[in-house]
């Protein structure tokens, strides 16, 4: 007996897809499930300016194997130096669809990031005008503040006094890991929105941590309690528009990951849907899936849904999914999520 359903063709609305080599290997992973992906911009160097987000969708198009449909969502990188008219340009002619905020050495590739949040007010303002959404990296960087609570002192000494000085401006919590995250979004009802990977509906700080260090489960924000873990799956769940998927699939070689100062990242493009089809018939949700991956974004965004399907069947014995993809820079593990998954795309 088979158990199977469809959904819309879903979205991932937070991506790293990088470049060169490992572009190449890592977009065949995403665009085989995916219609369209919001593309992170912290390449080395970033993607700050509109001409520079321009040949970066031309190499991302360049490497889509043929017979492969894909739309990537372009983001400019937000640094202080941003120029406010060349990210309204970028919106207008429709190449990109948001910019990025990394408060600067929060995680993989922000050092040109925000220090001053001051100088990027005019950008800011901008964007609120335009209807330009902002996607945010809430964590804050002091040395004094816990790694655990990053998410939530971000929360109250930035975003929120971000959103208040800069009404209209519509922002996208990226990547929450905590109820601090969630509660902060259900009490907003406009304009703030949120992305949940699927690593951090599965894992939470113990799967780091107890019974050896296990760098494939390192990422930022890093996972944190269970209770948090708990408050992601029901956000996720629920049906509430304001929750949608991102991957936040950051793939980085073994070399990087599996190293005395292993790199942040889960790769999770190879086998998400099947992972979320396991974690909502879990949580006795399986008919929330479509909207959280193939609905709640679009209308965040303001785009029209995937017009195309995708199926996921339950098989009777769990799915063998590979547990690394070669690249060009070396092997790049994907995400286990240590159990047995018994759902796969069709
Ligand atoms: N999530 C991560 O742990 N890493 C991301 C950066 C990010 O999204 O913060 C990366 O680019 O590798
Ligand atoms: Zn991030
Ligand atoms: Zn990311």
């Amino acid at each position: 007996m088979s158990t199977s359903i469809t959904l819309t063709r879903p979205d991932d609305w937070h991506l790293h897809l990088r470049d060169g080599a490992m572009l190449s290997a890592v977009l065949p992973e995403t665009a085989r499930d995916f219609a369209r992906a919001i593309i992170m911009p912290n390449l080395v160097p970033p993607v700050v300016t509109g001409a520079q987000a321009a040949a970066y969708r031309d190499r991302i198009m360049a490497a889509l194997p043929e017979g492969m449909a894909f739309e990537p969502l372009m983001t400019l990188y937000l640094t202080e130096d941003t120029d406010p008219a060349d990210v309204a340009a970028a919106h207008a002619s429709g190449l990109i669809k948001a910019v990025k905020l990394y408060p600067a050495g929060a995680t993989t590739n922000s050092a040109s990031g925000v220090r001053d949040f001051d100088k990027v007010r005019g950008v800011l303002e901008k964007m609120a005008e335009i209807g330009l959404t902002l996607c945010v990296h809430g964590e804050v960087t002091d040395n004094d503040i816990d790694i655990f609570d990053r998410e939530a002192v971000f929360i109250d000494r930035v975003l929120d006094p971000v959103r208040r000085a800069t009404p209209g401006l519509r922002v996208v919590m990226e990547h929450i890991t905590t109820r601090d995250g969630v509660e902060y979004v259900r009490a907003n009802d406009r304009d703030l929105g949120a992305t949940i990977t699927t690593h951090h509906l599965i894992i939470n700080r113990n799967h780091i941590l107890v019974g050896g260090i296990k760098p494939h489960y390192y990422c930022l924000p890093v996972a944190k309690r269970e209770e948090h873990r708990l408050a992601l799956r029901d956000a996720a769940t629920s049906g509430d528009e304001r929750f949608f998927l991102g991957t936040d699939s950051a793939p980085h070689t073994d070399a990087n990951k599996e190293t005395a100062c292993g790199c942040a990242g889960c790769f999770t493009a190879t086998n998400t849907m099947p992972l979320l089809a396991h974690v909502f018939e879990e949580e006795g949700a399986l008919d929330k899936l479509e909207g959280f991956a193939s609905k709640h974004g679009p209308a965040f965004y303001r785009l029209a849904e995937n017009s195309d399907t995708l199926t996921l069947v339950k098989q009777n014995a769990p799915v063998a999914f590979p547990a690394k993809i070669d690249t060009a820079d070396g092997p790049v593990t994907v995400f286990d999520p240590g159990f047995p998954v018994f759902w796969k795309t069709a």
